[in-house]
């Protein structure tokens, strides 16, 4: 390989660390704005995701006023109480106790959409698995995500809304499908284990339990992990 491709070991600690160390961030943001050309950065990582056919299906919608903001808590508040009512008896009680959104908290809000027919009905590689512009664009999420951590931003997804109210607050077309709110701002920590970990709400699963050989239901003779 040539040396110019090749990650030193301080570049490839680095992206692990950034994998390792991304939270979904929803509380505790500092109201300062997220300048430009960081913003800029971030984006452009979205902008840098696989995509496919190459089809690049997303646009983004920069959020900045608290009365968009406000209308976005509203829609979750609407949407929260249904879902707690969805859990029973200890788990309810539970989940009403866990803080799910920054909607109001955090200074930026991004919403990345997908358009489905950006290049017609018929997509180099979506022609048998109909979801893959969706994929392809939940890349783009997961780019920003780790981005976002390496500029120190704590960044939030925020699923719990009626997707109708989404279009009608961002008067987004109906051909086009919101696929991820995402809370973002500059936060003083990041906690080194996800929230509902912490909150008890479920543990992390061990790896070696996930891995198959060769058929799924066939375990690893020597775990994958040593
Ligand atoms: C597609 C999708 C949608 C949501 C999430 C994630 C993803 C991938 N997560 C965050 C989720 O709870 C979190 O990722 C896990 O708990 C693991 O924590 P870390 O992301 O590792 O901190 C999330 N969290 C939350 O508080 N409210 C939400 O509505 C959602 N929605």
């Amino acid at each position: 390989m040539r040396e110019d491709d090749s990650f030193s070991p301080e570049e490839r600690a680095a992206i692990y660390r950034c994998i390792r160390e991304r939270r979904d961030v929803r509380r505790n943001f500092r109201p300062d704005p997220v300048p430009p050309d960081v913003l800029a950065r971030v984006l452009a990582a979205g902008h840098a995701a696989p995509s496919v056919g190459f089809l690049q299906p997303w646009n983004f919608i920069v959020i900045r006023e608290s009365a968009t903001k406000e209308a976005l808590h509203a829609a979750f508040t609407r949407a929260n109480a249904e879902a707690a009512a969805m859990f029973e008896g200890e788990r309810a009680d539970l989940y009403r106790s866990l803080k799910l959104e920054g909607l109001r908290e955090a200074p930026l809000l991004l919403c990345v959409t997908c358009e489905r027919e950006r290049a017609g009905p018929v997509v180099l590689g979506r022609t048998h698995q109909s979801e893959m512009d969706i994929y392809s664009t939940v890349c783009a999420v997961q780019n920003i995500w780790l981005a976002a951590r390496v500029e120190n931003l704590g960044v939030g997804w925020v699923s719990i809304l009626a997707l109708a109210d989404l279009h009608r607050i961002l008067a987004i077309p109906e051909h086009i499908v919101p696929i991820a709110l995402l809370c973002m701002g500059y936060v003083d920590e990041f906690a080194p284990t996800p929230d509902l970990e912490r909150a008890g709400w479920r543990k992390r699963l061990a790896l070696d339990d996930l891995v198959f050989e060769e058929r799924f239901g066939a375990r690893e003779k020597t775990p994958v992990t040593g």
